[in-house]
C-alpha cells in the first residue's frame, strides 16, 4: 500500500526541512521526502497550500476510559483526536477505578489498538487509587508500556512517598508527569484569585498553589535524577523555575495548554463553569510569560488536558461546575491562530512543541519526524481556512469549552496513523 502526499510545506523539526516536498509512504512508513516523486500511489492527497507536519504527540488527555464512559471513550477520543491531527496521545489514569495496575494498562493498550484511531498511551498513577498513601505497581505498568507515571487531577502530597516513586519511575526509565497543586492551599477556590474572583464572589486559587509543588517537584528530580514533566503549568513563576532547572542541566520540561496561553481572568464576564478548569485561567501578565517561554524555548510543549464532562456537570456556575475543558479539536487550531499568525512561533517551532518535543520525552525516535524510516504519522493542516469553533461540531463527547464560537485559521485536513488515512475533512 502506497500513499503520496504531494506538494505540501513540510515542517520537520528533526531534519529542519522548511519547504515543498513530496512525502512518499509506504505501508507504516515514510520511505521517502523530496521534490517531485514519480511514483504510482494506490492513493494521492494534493497537499498544495497545506502544512505537511509530523502527527501531533498529546502527552495530556482524559479518555475517562473505564468508568466514566458517560464523558468520554477510547472510540469517541480517538475520534476527535484524529480530527485534531493527534496520532499519538497519552490517557491520564484518573479513571474509574484508577489505572494502577500492570494489567489495567496492558489491558487499555490492548482495547486502544482496536477501538481507537490513533495511538493510545496509557498512563500509570503514582499511588494506588490516586489516594497518596501506597505506591501503585510502577515497575510493573513500566513493563506494560506506560512511559511514564502521573497523579494528575491532584499531587502526591507526601515528598516522601513521591521522592521513593521517582525512583522507582527513574529505575525503570519512565517519566514522572506532575500535577502541580498544594491541595491544603486550594481552600476552597475555583477560580484565580485577585479582583475578578472578588467581583464575582467566589474563593481564589492563588499562584502560590502550583508554585509551591513546581519548586518542591523540581528539587526532588534534582535529588532523584527522574525525568520530570510539569503538566499544565500556568503562572510567571513556574516558568521562571524551569527556566532554572534547564540552566542546571536537570532533565525537566513544561506544558502549556492552549487555554492558558490564550485566555486570563480579563476573558471571564461572567461566573460562568465553562472557564473553570485547573490550573485555573491567570493573569494577563502570566498569560504573556506562558507565551514568552514558548518563544524562547523553555517551555517544550503544547499540550491540551483535553478534559471532557457531560453538559450537566459544566452547564453551573464555578462553585458547582466539574474543572476542565476539552481541546483535542481546538488545539492546532488555536496554537495556529494565536501563535503561529501572531508571530509567536514559527510553524516549524508549533511542529516542534505539538510533535517532535513530546516524541522526545516519549523516548520515541521514530515518531515527531516526516524524514525516511520513521512511522507514517503525519498530519496535513490548512492555514488558510477561518471559520468559527462550532462544540456541536466536535467528535468528543465532551461539548465543554469556552471557545464556542471563537474565530480561529487552520484546518486539519488529513490525518495519517501508520500509514493509513484516519481523518479526512
Ligand atoms: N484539568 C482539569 O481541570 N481537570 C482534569 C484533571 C487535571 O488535569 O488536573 C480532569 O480530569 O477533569
Ligand atoms: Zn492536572
Ligand atoms: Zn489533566
Amino acid at each position: 500500500m502506497k500513499l503520496l502526499i504531494r506538494n505540501g510545506h513540510v515542517l520537520d523539526p528533526f531534519t529542519g526541512l522548511d519547504g515543498i516536498s513530496d512525502v512518499l509512504v509506504e505501508d507504516s512508513r515514510i520511505v521517502k521526502v523530496a521534490e517531485g516523486i514519480q511514483e504510482t500511489a494506490d492513493q494521492t492527497i494534493d497537499a498544495s497550500g497545506s502544512y505537511v507536519m509530523p502527527g501531533f504527540i498529546d502527552l495530556h488527555v482524559h479518555l475517562r476510559d473505564p468508568g466514566l464512559t458517560h464523558k468520554e471513550t477510547l472510540e469517541t477520543g480517538g475520534r476527535a483526536a484524529a480530527r485534531g491531527g493527534v496520532t499519538t496521545m497519552c490517557a491520564m489514569p484518573n479513571t474509574k477505578p484508577v489505572t494502577d495496575m500492570k494489567e489495567m494498562v496492558a489491558d487499555l493498550h490492548r482495547r486502544a489498538a482496536e477501538e481507537s484511531p490513533v495511538h493510545v498511551i496509557q498512563l500509570g498513577a503514582v499511588t494506588k487509587g490516586e489516594m497518596g498513601e501506597e505506591l501503585s505497581d510502577i515497575k510493573g505498568m513500566a513493563e506494560a508500556g506506560c512511559h511514564a507515571i502521573s497523579e494528575d487531577g491532584k499531587s502526591v502530597m507526601d515528598a516522601s512517598l513521591y521522592r521513593k516513586a521517582m525512583r522507582i519511575a527513574k529505575e525503570n526509565g519512565i517519566s514522572v508527569f506532575a500535577h502541580c497543586e498544594d491541595i491544603n492551599m486550594v481552600e476552597g477556590g475555583v477560580m484565580n484569585a485577585g479582583a475578578k474572583a472578588e467581583e464575582l464572589g467566589v474563593k481564589g486559587i492563588s499562584n502560590a498553589v502550583e508554585d509551591v509543588i513546581v519548586a518542591r517537584d523540581i528539587l526532588l528530580a534534582k535529588e532523584t535524577g527522574v525525568r520530570l514533566h510539569l503538566c499544565h503549568c500556568s503562572t510567571a513563576d513556574s516558568v521562571k523555575m524551569i527556566a532554572a532547572a534547564k540552566k542546571e542541566g536537570l532533565p525537566v520540561t513544561g506544558e502549556v495548554c492552549p487555554h492558558h496561553f490564550i485566555l486570563s481572568t480579563d476573558d471571564i464576564k461572567e461566573n460562568n463553569g465553562q472557564y473553570k478548569m485547573n490550573p485555573p485561567l491567570r493573569s494577563p501578565e502570566d498569560v504573556e510569560a506562558l507565551r514568552e517561554g514558548l518563544k524562547n524555548g523553555i517551555m517544550d510543549v503544547i499540550s491540551t488536558d483535553h478534559a471532557p464532562h457531560a453538559e450537566e456537570e459544566k452547564n453551573l456556575p464555578m462553585e458547582k461546575a466539574f474543572f476542565g475543558i476539552v481541546g483535542l479539536e481546538t488545539s492546532a487550531c488555536l496554537t495556529y491562530t494565536e501563535l503561529v499568525e501572531k508571530g509567536v512561533l514559527t510553524p516549524m517551532q508549533m511542529a516542534e512543541k505539538m510533535s517532535y518535543n513530546p516524541a522526545q520525552i516519549l523516548g520515541l525516535q521514530d515518531k515527531g519526524s516526516i524524514s525516511a524510516g520513521k512511522t507514517a504519522d503525519i498530519v496535513v493542516f490548512d492555514p488558510a481556512a477561518e471559520y468559527r469553533i462550532d462544540k456541536n461540531t466536535f467528535l468528543s463527547k465532551g461539548k465543554n469549552t469556552p471557545f464556542d464560537g471563537y474565530p480561529v485559521k487552520g484546518e486539519v485536513l488529513y490525518t495519517i496513523v501508520d500509514g493509513a488515512i484516519v481523518y479526512a475533512k
